[in-house]
């Protein structure tokens, strides 16, 4: 069952809220965008104290079968080696998790892997990969089914009031660029880009596999449908998590392209849920801006990253404690015995 998101919408609580942040001892908007960002906190909250607490992400890790039409810079099996990163602690996510204080859940989504026991891996693996989409369905209807299933357990037990998505998977900015074209009517040219490094000759081909493959399933065009066509089981595993995070009224941290692409797969089904969502930042992958764009999102960052692993959800955490905090703790003129603006 697709989780119910309700609006965050409040017009009392909007008041109370624009009231307490103007009368902190600054000129009035002169913190900018964190201003906004603490006014969303306050109404995700339903309180006009917000808290920041225990923050986690969580990284989904899954391969796909449309590799095997060569679009992608580097080969299949980096997939289940950067799990094998994350695990070993050497990964940029790692290193901004830790740095910004946030918990890493690392999940096998559907890698073509096998683990074994290994501490700290969440093992929620649907198949060993996804089918490739040029040739059919990337997965079945039940596939499907499950890895969204998979997220929603996960994201209902993590504690904490911030959830950070990220993804790995050598093959996704294609199946992005699928979901993004089929979702959004966007011209291809502006939904495929280079991913992890093609070549422009290496950016045509990809773009030529995405408009075979969706002139070839040109019948799927509701959201699961097209989710189960082109995604792939890490994309399907973060939707669910992200519907079930909203339901549970936390902020959820969006990361790069690929975690958008997932992230319009929800709001395609439960619109509401852009109202819980922090974009973090814009990626430096072609179709990003747009996506972006398309969501009437506003990122806090542009720091031209690319590379996924929920690094741009990590890095913008400073930034929600940062509106948290001056929410929180901001004197006001009053308090502080400081004169109003004269005229
Ligand atoms: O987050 C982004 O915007 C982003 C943009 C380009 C590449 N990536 C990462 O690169 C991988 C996919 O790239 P590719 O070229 O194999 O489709 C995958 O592991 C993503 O995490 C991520
Ligand atoms: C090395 C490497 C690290 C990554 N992290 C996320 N996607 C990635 C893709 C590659 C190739």
């Amino acid at each position: 069952m697709i989780p119910t998101i309700v609006p965050i919408a409040d017009a009392a609580l909007s008041q109370s809220l624009a009231d307490a942040i103007n009368n902190k001892t600054k000129p009035l908007g002169s913190l900018g965008r964190l201003e906004s960002l603490a006014a969303q906190l306050g109404l995700i909250q339903r309180s006009t104290k917000v808290s920041i607490d225990q923050p986690a992400i969580l990284v989904f890790a899954a391969d796909h079968g449309v590799v095997a039409e060569g679009i992608s810079a580097f080969p299949q099996d980096v997939t289940w080696q950067m799990v094998e990163n994350f695990l070993g602690n050497g990964a940029a996510i790692n290193v901004f998790a830790r740095q910004n204080g946030c918990a890493l859940h690392v999940v096998d989504a559907g890698v073509n892997h096998e683990f074994g026991d290994r501490a700290g891996l969440v093992h929620r693996k649907v198949a060993n990969g996804t089918r490739n989409f040029a040739i059919e369905p990337a997965m079945t209807a039940q596939e499907c089914a499950t890895a969204l299933e998979h997220g929603m357990a996960l994201a209902r037990d993590l504690p904490g009031t911030v959830v950070g998505f990220g993804e790995m998977g050598i093959g996704n900015t294609t199946s992005a660029a699928a979901l993004m074209h089929t979702l959004t009517g966007q011209p291809l040219a502006r939904c495929v880009g280079a991913g992890t490094g093609l070549t422009p000759d290496g950016i045509r081909h990809k773009a030529d596999v995405v408009a075979a493959s969706v002139a070839r399933h040109a019948h799927a065009v509701q959201p699961l449908e097209v989710l189960a066509t082109f995604g792939g089981f890490e994309i399907a595993m973060m939707a669910g998590a992200m519907l079930k995070a909203a339901e549970q009224r936390k902020v959820l941290l969006i990361d790069g392209f690929i975690v958008t692409s997932a992230l319009l797969v929800a709001a395609r089904l439960q619109p509401n849920i852009l109202d819980y969502c922090v974009f973090s930042h814009c990626s430096g992958e072609h179709g990003h801006a747009l996506l972006l764009e398309e969501l009437g999102a506003r990122p806090l960052l542009d720091l031209g990253l690319r590379l996924g692993e929920g690094t741009g959800s990590a890095l913008a955490v400073p930034l929600l404690h940062a509106a948290a905090n001056f929410l929180n703790e901001m004197a006001t003129f009053v308090s502080a015995q400081v004169s109003e603006r004269s005229a």
